[in-house]
């Protein structure tokens, strides 16, 4: 990618200020698409691909889902997916995305209407961003995992997939509230805000102590080292 000297990067520049983090969206319900107001606009389609588990990480903490997001060329974390192609319908361009980006066997898991979950708006980049989720057998979670480095997109675009930690450690901080503490693309964090309530993996409560809670500050006696679980 060459960097064209303008604050943009080459072959990117049509679309780079689509990554930049807005707090402007607004949810859309479907019988809306069609509105004048949304025409023309530009499309993006993005996926949670996960399985519901009980499995216990380190004998201790419950996992409650495995939830895939990946780690984008911009540093930043975002779920799979993309642009939606001129004359291409939402799911075909979704699962175009995550066959290039995380080589998912989309023959296998293919995303169908039955796994949408939520549309928002972006009033000022006049962006309609589709979100689905995707409950699969851990086991070809697993598999997906393992395949992504051979997607066509793995070493550009996408840098790695990684699972969330969906619980919170002895000090209230790591692990879920931590990881929400990362650099987001688009809306992303709220559509696994959003999804997680939605899917009943988290309760509402649950969320809001996570988003609320700030890292503890060790005393410099336990700053020494060791670890802490
Ligand atoms: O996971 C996401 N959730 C919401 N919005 C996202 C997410 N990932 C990217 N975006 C935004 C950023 C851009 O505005 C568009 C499309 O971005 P991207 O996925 O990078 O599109 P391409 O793969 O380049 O087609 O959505």
């Amino acid at each position: 990618m060459a960097d064209t000297g303008d604050g943009t990067w080459g072959h990117l520049a049509d679309t780079e200020h689509f990554g930049r983090v807005s707090r402007d969206y607004i949810v859309v319900p479907k019988a809306d698409f069609d509105l004048p107001k949304y025409r023309g606009s530009t499309r993006a389609g993005h996926c949670m691909i996960y399985s519901r588990s009980e499995e216990k990480i380190f004998g201790i903490y419950t996992a409650r889902a495995m939830i895939l997001m990946q780690l984008r060329f911009d540093g930043y974390i975002g779920f799979p997916g993309g642009l939606i192609h001129e004359g291409e319908d939402i799911l075909s361009g979704l699962n175009r995305e995550l066959f290039e980006e995380v080589n998912v066997n989309v023959q296998k898991h293919p995303v169908k209407e039955e796994h949408y979950v939520v549309t928002h708006w972006c009033p000022s980049k006049k962006l309609l961003l589709h979100f689905y989720a995707v409950e699969i057998p851990i086991n070809d979670l697993k598999v997906i995992e393992e395949e992504a480095v051979k997607a066509h997109d793995y070493g550009t675009e996408t840098l790695g997939t990684l699972r969330i930690p969906l619980y919170t450690m002895g000090d209230g901080y790591r692990g879920f509230p931590a990881f929400l503490a990362n650099s987001y693309v688009g809306n992303s964090r709220e559509q696994l805000l959003y999804t997680l309530q939605h899917l009943s993996i988290m309760s509402n409560e649950e969320i809001t102590k996570a988003v609320e809670a700030r890292p503890v500050m060790l005393s410099t006696e336990e700053n020494k080292g060791g670890v802490h679980v």
